[in-house]
């Protein structure tokens, strides 16, 4: 039975804890470079601005435990240091707990802090790291500032990922940028130094005028010009993250942040890829290509993500000054290739095809069925929620060439890939056949 109580601050009920394994929650006690990063200061039509919308943090941690010692100074490099990461139940934030687990030596706490708690927490409870489950919101500010009292670390994967419609934008403008100001306000308060945030290529593009962005790196020039809630919503979470960089927490020392920017994480759980196996089981074996092979998608390994993030969050304290407010994409070693072919490199030894060497349908066409879905979408509301992977927003995306090609997580942290392409690609089609037989 899971170990469950509630950890009260001003006579207010905080985010609930579920599972701790010692049954308490605070454990406190406990460090730019010129490069400007990729655009990702673009604009968003139609959305406020970064300093509208702002609310105090209402919490109080006087309750939460003795204060921090703020920062993690030489003398205490072997003690044992507490992480959180919000969204930690989610695809990538499930990766990034399990890579902490395996890989980082300085962990002595593990929070997971999720709307949504997985049952595949209980078994990570018999381990020596103290795996501590958080049920909570992170647009609940006094839930978000109770689990970040007292950590040394926080890494911020929750989010509202939906370019389907199928959340109305301010449910994601709130849970992705209000969310974040309530991660960044808790660390100011209590003391937490070193903040990685997971933001998306989508800050950057592609843009609304469906620019190619070839092979760019950080520092490629690109106009970016977002109309969407969610990619409006990350670049200005990604905003207000770099914006925080340097600002002084309780106990007088900076706050050092950055921000990672995957391109399309693939890997075991990606929920769309085993959409896609379904659907072609469903289609007798078969899909039917819909964009131009031409076309080059970006995309990255969810092990190789986490480990960015785990290797992020390790050196923040020894190069704050290079990495302190400084955007990173994520890359590795996947083939540039149209988002349908990468996808077949799973799907194929899956027992899927992709007919067609073009596409079957005009271009024309796509986009028509595109707006009829929009429509439907929106005629249909009321009644039901209809939201199809094609939309305007989907096809624009997929139609639109986007690849990186850098280097900066390997010069400012030493990041390696940990995954290579063949065994990213073997872990990836191990998940979908077992993914597709378990829909049987
Ligand atoms: N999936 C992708 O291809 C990419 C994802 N990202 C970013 O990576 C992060 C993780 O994305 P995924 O793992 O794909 O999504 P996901 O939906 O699998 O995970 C997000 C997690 O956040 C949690 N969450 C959502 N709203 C919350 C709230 N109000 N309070 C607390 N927890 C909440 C969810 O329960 C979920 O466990 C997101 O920030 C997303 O924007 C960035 C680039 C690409
Ligand atoms: C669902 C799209 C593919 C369907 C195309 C169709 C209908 C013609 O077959 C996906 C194509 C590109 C994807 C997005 C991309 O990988 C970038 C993303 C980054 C994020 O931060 C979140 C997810 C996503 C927006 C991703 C979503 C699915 C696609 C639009």
């Amino acid at each position: 039975m899971p170990v469950e109580h509630r950890v009260a601050a001003r006579g207010r009920l905080r985010a609930r804890v579920v599972g701790v394994v010692a049954g308490r929650v605070s454990v406190p006690g406990m460090g730019q470079e010129g490069e400007g990063g990729a655009s990702g200061r673009g604009r968003c039509v139609g959305w406020p601005a970064l300093d509208e919308r702002r609310g105090p943090l209402q919490a109080s941690l006087g309750t939460l435990g003795q204060r921090l010692q703020p920062g993690m100074a030489d003398s205490a490099q072997a003690q044992k240091l507490v992480y959180l990461v919000t969204g930690g139940c989610g695809f990538l934030g499930e990766h990034v707990v399990r890579m902490l687990l395996q890989r980082e030596p300085r962990l002595g706490e593990l929070r997971v802090f999720d709307r949504h708690l997985g049952p595949w927490l209980e078994e990570l409870k018999t381990g020596p790291v103290r795996v501590t489950a958080i049920q909570g919101d992170v647009t609940e500010a006094h839930e978000v500032a109770a689990a970040v009292a007292g950590a040394h670390v926080v890494i911020h994967t929750a989010g509202l990922v939906d370019v389907f419609g199928r959340a109305s934008p301010e449910t994601i403008h709130e849970v992705n940028v209000q969310g974040t100001r309530n991660v960044i306000e808790a660390c100011v308060q209590t003391g937490t130094r070193f903040l990685v945030y997971t933001s998306s290529m989508e800050v950057v593009g592609p843009n609304t005028k469906g620019h190619p962005f070839y092979r760019g790196n950080e520092d490629t020039l690109y106009e970016a010009v977002h109309r969407h809630p969610y990619p409006c919503s990350k670049a200005l979470a990604e905003r207000l993250v770099l914006e925080a960089n340097g600002r002084e927490v309780h106990g007088g020392l900076p706050l050092v942040t950055c921000a990672l920017r995957p391109t399309g994480i693939y890997g075991e759980g990606h929920q769309i890829m085993r959409d896609f196996y379904r659907q072609g089981l469903r289609l007798g074996g078969w899909l039917f290509r819909a964009i131009p092979a031409s076309v080059e998608h970006g995309r990255v390994y969810v092990g190789n993500v986490a480990w960015m993030h785990v290797l992020a969050a390790r050196e923040l304290e020894r190069r704050a000054a290079l990495m302190g407010g400084q955007v990173y994409f994520c890359y590795d070693g996947s083939p540039y290739k149209s988002y349908e072919d990468f996808n077949m490199e799973f799907l194929g030894p899956c027992g899927l095809q992709l007919v067609g060497a073009r596409p079957l349908l005009p271009y024309w066409l796509l986009v028509f069925l595109a707006a009829l879905n929009a429509l439907l979408q929106w005629l249909l509301r009321p009644l039901v929620l209809y939201a199809p992977l094609l939309n305007p927003y989907t096809l624009a995306v997929a139609n639109t060439t986007f690849t990186v090609s850098t280097d900066k997580a390997q010069r400012h942290f030493g990041y390696e890939p940990l995954f290579s392409w063949e065994d990213s690609r073997t872990r990836t089609i191990l998940w979908v056949q077992a993914a597709g037989s378990s829909a049987q």
